[in-house]
């Protein structure tokens, strides 16, 4: 067997042209309004049309492939996105012509449901039907939402973002993550409300190690689809004038939903939320995701390691409750 490493994770545009393309690539099939693909298209302007993702995927990359060689761990690596380039099919295709005929896929999103989980677990599928014969099987790695190599990170992220204001005693502590379909987080994992649950883990790991066990809370951003349809809340936006009525002077945002700075985080919570906070007269600070981080970077290496040594000492790193698995139950996360 010829192993390699993938990462799998999301795509942005990196130019303006891109942008309609990728967006359609996103929404393709799932009744997303043309005004909010507008809005959209609005906030990836702002940035030039690029968004931060592939870069920081670059990034991650690169600094897995130096801890392998650092840890001995000799496994090429390839990278493919599920909307745009490079494309998922892309990527496999080159490895099966390099001769690679399994590998081990790191997802850039620690929760489980149908969009975090599942669709890349369907993207893979596609994928490997496109490149046909010699395609190499691909094993995701499992949730990492609480370990160590995640949590860790958020929680110097929150300290550092308490500190930039001069840690106040009443900091209210305001983790997010992507809202999905109400439907969607009832279907997710086995039993269903995985993604909540397991977020709601990560929260409390996350805010008892930094230091503020007491005074969180969990919230949504970035709620898609039409109105009609109802998502997770509340919103952070309508969440931070609830506290403010309250009388909440300062908060810190920690975007623990998601592993990167990009630009789900650069325009809906530095631009659109910090502005939210400006004009309720409260005190804000947005704490950073993991990105590079070297214990980040470790997990991922750990994790393929736990893969490979099925007999070794597994999961004891994992400081959760919620149980891990590596291969997903076929009725998970609402499987078609
Ligand atoms: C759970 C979840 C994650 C976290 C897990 C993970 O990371 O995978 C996530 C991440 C991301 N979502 C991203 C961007 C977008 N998500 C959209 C739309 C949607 N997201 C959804 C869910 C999630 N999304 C859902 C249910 C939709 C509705 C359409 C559908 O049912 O699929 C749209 C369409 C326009 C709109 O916002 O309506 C865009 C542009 C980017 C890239 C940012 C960048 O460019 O830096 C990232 C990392
Ligand atoms: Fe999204």
């Amino acid at each position: 067997m010829h192993n390699a490493f993938l990462l799998l994770s999301f795509g942005g545009p990196e130019g303006p042209d891109d942008v309609m393309p990728f967006l359609r690539n996103v929404t393709r099939g799932r009744g997303i309004p043309d005004e909010r693909l507008a809005a959209v298209a609005e906030h990836y302007a702002h940035f030039g049309g690029v968004s931060p993702i592939n870069g920081q995927n670059r990034a991650l990359l690169a600094a897995v492939q130096a801890d392998f060689a650092e840890e001995g761990l000799e496994l090429p690596a390839y990278w493919g996105n599920r909307n745009w380039h490079p494309m998922l099919a892309d990527a496999l295709a080159q490895m099966r012509d390099d001769g690679v005929t399994h590998a081990f896929a790191f997802v850039t999103s620690a929760y489980g449901s149908y969009s975090a989980c599942r669709q890349y677990l369907d993207d893979i599928a596609t994928a490997r039907m496109a490149v046909g014969a010699g395609a190499p099987a691909i094993s995701k790695l499992r949730h990492f939402h609480d370990d160590p190599g995640f949590v860790l990170p958020h929680a110097d992220g929150v300290r550092a973002a308490h500190a930039k204001l001069g840690s106040p005693a009443d900091t209210r502590l305001v983790f997010t993550a992507h809202s999905i379909p109400l439907s969607m987080a009832r279907n997710a994992g086995p039993e269903g409300g995985l993604y909540e649950a397991q977020l709601r883990e990560t929260a409390a790991l996350v805010a008892a190690e930094a230091g503020l066990a007491g005074a969180w809370d969990l919230v949504w951003q970035s709620r898609s689809g039409p109105p009609s349809v109802p998502w997770l809340e509340p919103d952070i936006n309508d969440h931070l004038e609830a506290l403010a009525k309250q009388g909440c002077a300062s908060v810190v945002v920690s975007p623990i939903g998601f592993v990167s700075d990009h630009l789900e985080i650069g325009w809906d919570l530095d631009i659109e939320a910090a502005a939210t906070a400006e004009n309720l007269g409260m005190r804000y600070a947005r704490a950073a995701t993991p990105g590079t981080d070297p214990r980040f970077v470790k997990m991922i290496t750990r994790l393929i390691r736990e893969r490979m040594d099925p007999s070794a000492e597994r999961r004891s790193t994992a400081l959760g409750r919620l149980d891990h698995w590596d291969a997903c139950p076929t009725q998970c996360c609402g499987a078609r």
